[in-house]
């Protein structure tokens, strides 16, 4: 059985006391109603990352994750979060690769494979982000697209290494757009992505990774993505900044 998940991308938004609401709201409904069996991880800004810490407490199904972290340890990069800063905060997730992060701030297919790798070096467990532009789908070239990602950002890792990534396939044309990915195109290439793995790293590996679904998912069609073989849960943007919302997707399965 793999691990179903649902995390929530908050992106850059919300203020220190909505922030700390909604995280609250989260770790109490999550204990009363998401099925024990799925995990929920909420993805703050870094500011937030240890108040939401703090509130998640011994909670056994709510994990705290960041959005970005640099590649070196430490040292004169004014700005940016370190792995192991975020790792000495009890850090357990860090999405990487979101497509934000390499349209606007250049993150390249290498840079990640760095980040991704100081991510488990710190015991940390990467949400690794990966998908085609429109232009790519319409032209049918996501499978090329998203093998090359794969293979440039994260194959490089050891089978046990790779064991303790989560991917999160996200079609750019599908983030904060509306429009979701059908669940027959997410199921087909949530397939396509297995047997990528498979063919790296054995079918067993394969089996057992998880694979969420982002672009513009919510209550409403969760189900009937989370519904599909190779769907085993989701990266929420917009929907997972209100509680009821995120809850009712982490119970969409
Ligand atoms: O980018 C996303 C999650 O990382 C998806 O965002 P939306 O759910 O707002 O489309």
């Amino acid at each position: 059985m793999r691990q179903k998940i649902v995390a929530g991308n908050w992106k850059m938004n919300l203020l220190k006391e909505e922030a700390e609401s909604l995280a609250s709201e989260v770790v109490n409904m999550a204990k009363d109603e998401t099925p024990s069996d799925v995990k929920v991880i909420m993805c703050t800004p870094f500011v937030h990352l240890s108040k939401v810490k703090s509130l998640i407490g011994n909670s056994a199904n709510v994990f705290v994750g960041a959005q970005n972290c640099y590649t070196e340890p430490s040292g004169a990069f004014t700005g940016e979060i370190s792995a192991p800063q975020l790792a000495s905060y009890g850090i357990d997730y860090v999405i990487l690769g979101h497509s934000e992060r390499r349209e606007y701030f250049g993150e390249s297919n290498e840079m990640l494979a760095k980040k991704t790798d100081a991510v488990l070096a710190n015991n940390m467990l990467p949400i690794f982000c990966f998908g085609e532009v429109l232009e790519e789908r319409e032209a049918g070239t996501q499978k090329a697209v998203v093998e090359k990602q794969l293979s440039e950002g994260i194959f490089h890792l050891s089978a046990e290494d790779f064991g303790k990534v989560v991917l999160a396939y996200e079609p750019v044309w599908a983030i904060g757009t509306g429009k979701t990915a059908s669940s027959a195109q997410a199921q087909e290439m949530h397939k396509d992505i297995r047997d990528m793995v498979a063919a790296k790293y054995g079918q067993e590996v394969a089996d057992a990774t998880p694979i969420l679904y982002g672009g513009s998912a919510k209550p409403s069609n969760a189900q009937e993505l989370f519904a599909q073989p190779d769907v085993d849960g989701g990266l929420i943007g917009g929907a997972s900044l209100a509680s009821r919302d995120f809850i009712e997707i982490s119970k969409s399965y």
